[in-house]
């Protein structure tokens, strides 16, 4: 198992350059960044040649996460926007690929946050996101890339809100690549059991994000560890497990999350940094690796 930390722990924007990030994480003792894709586009070859090279040195693994904009939203009831979705994928892919991240993780499969103030359509979309994946997983295989499914709680996605639907909308795709991720903060709001919840994922879990019930770092609130490790021992999960906090306000990353208080306690860049040490330690006991 490796642990990593989602660089926008420390800041606001998705856009934020993920390249300074890669030494920080090292140097706390991760062994895995995991960057936000949806700029990557717009990363010329020399500045991700830079970054792929800062990770070899530095022994740090990347992994991708994104939350697809409506205009590139795979179950879209519009063709065009289908369309515009499997051309942004190919490209962001293709990108992914030059930083050798084999893993990339998020609501591919639709688009996120969803915008509830018009009804949703589960089923159609569901339908649709199965094409959609399915098109564009053997492009992803290609590459040496998983596609990892996220499930998210009812609040930012309509589509996969349990791991049992997470394992039936993966099976139904049925291609080896593509697989079912789970998150302890979704899993908090949706799941009867945790780790019920893992094991149904079993040998289709890809990838695993982390965070307490307010989406502080590991191991500071009442999240049920000891049984989430248990049971990730049980299936004996060896992939990613990646902390993803968000604890600060502002910025599309503060509104998007739905921070609307301060929850670093006031914590300046080193505070933050300790925090994401100690988190870092109390996973590696918690949850093995
Ligand atoms: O858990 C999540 C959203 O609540 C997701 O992992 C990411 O934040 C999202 O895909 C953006 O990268
Ligand atoms: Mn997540």
């Amino acid at each position: 198992m490796k642990h990593g930390i989602y660089y926008s722990y420390w800041e606001h924007e998705w856009s934020a350059k993920f390249g300074p990030y890669v030494e920080k994480v090292a140097k706390l003792g991760f062994d895995i960044i995991e960057v936000a894709a949806h700029h990557i586009n717009e990363y010329s070859d020399a500045d991700l040649a830079a970054i792929n090279k800062s990770a070899k040195d530095n022994g740090i693994i990347l992994t991708a996460g994104i939350g697809p904009s409506k205009t590139k939203n795979l179950s879209s009831p519009d063709a065009d926007v289908r369309k515009a979705g499997k051309a942004f994928f190919e490209q962001t892919l293709t990108n992914v690929a030059k930083l050798d991240i084999k893993t990339i993780g998020g609501a591919l499969h639709s688009y996120w946050p969803v915008d509830y103030s018009k009804p949703v359509d589960k089923e159609g979309d569901r339908a649709r996101g199965v094409e959609g994946i399915h098109g564009i997983a053997d492009f992803a295989n290609n590459l040496g890339i998983n596609l990892c499914i996220e499930v998210l709680n009812r609040f930012e996605n309509h589509v996969l809100n349990t791991a049992a639907e997470g394992v039936a909308f993966v099976k139904e795709v049925g291609k080896p690549n593509v697989k079912v991720m789970l998150d302890t903060f979704h899993m908090n709001i949706e799941e009867d059991s945790f780790g019920e919840a893992i094991r149904t994922a079993g040998p289709l879990l890809g990838h695993f994000h982390t965070g307490e019930s307010n989406r502080r770092v590991p191991g500071v609130g009442r999240m049920p560890w000891h049984e989430i490790g248990l049971a990730l021992r049980e299936i004996n999960y060896t992939g990613a497990v990646v902390m993803e906090p968000f604890v600060k306000t502002g910025g599309t990353i503060g509104s998007d999350i739905k921070v609307w208080r301060d929850l670093t306690n006031g914590a300046d860049e080193a505070k933050m940094d300790e925090d994401a040490r100690n988190a870092l330690a109390f996973s590696r006991f918690v949850l093995g690796g």
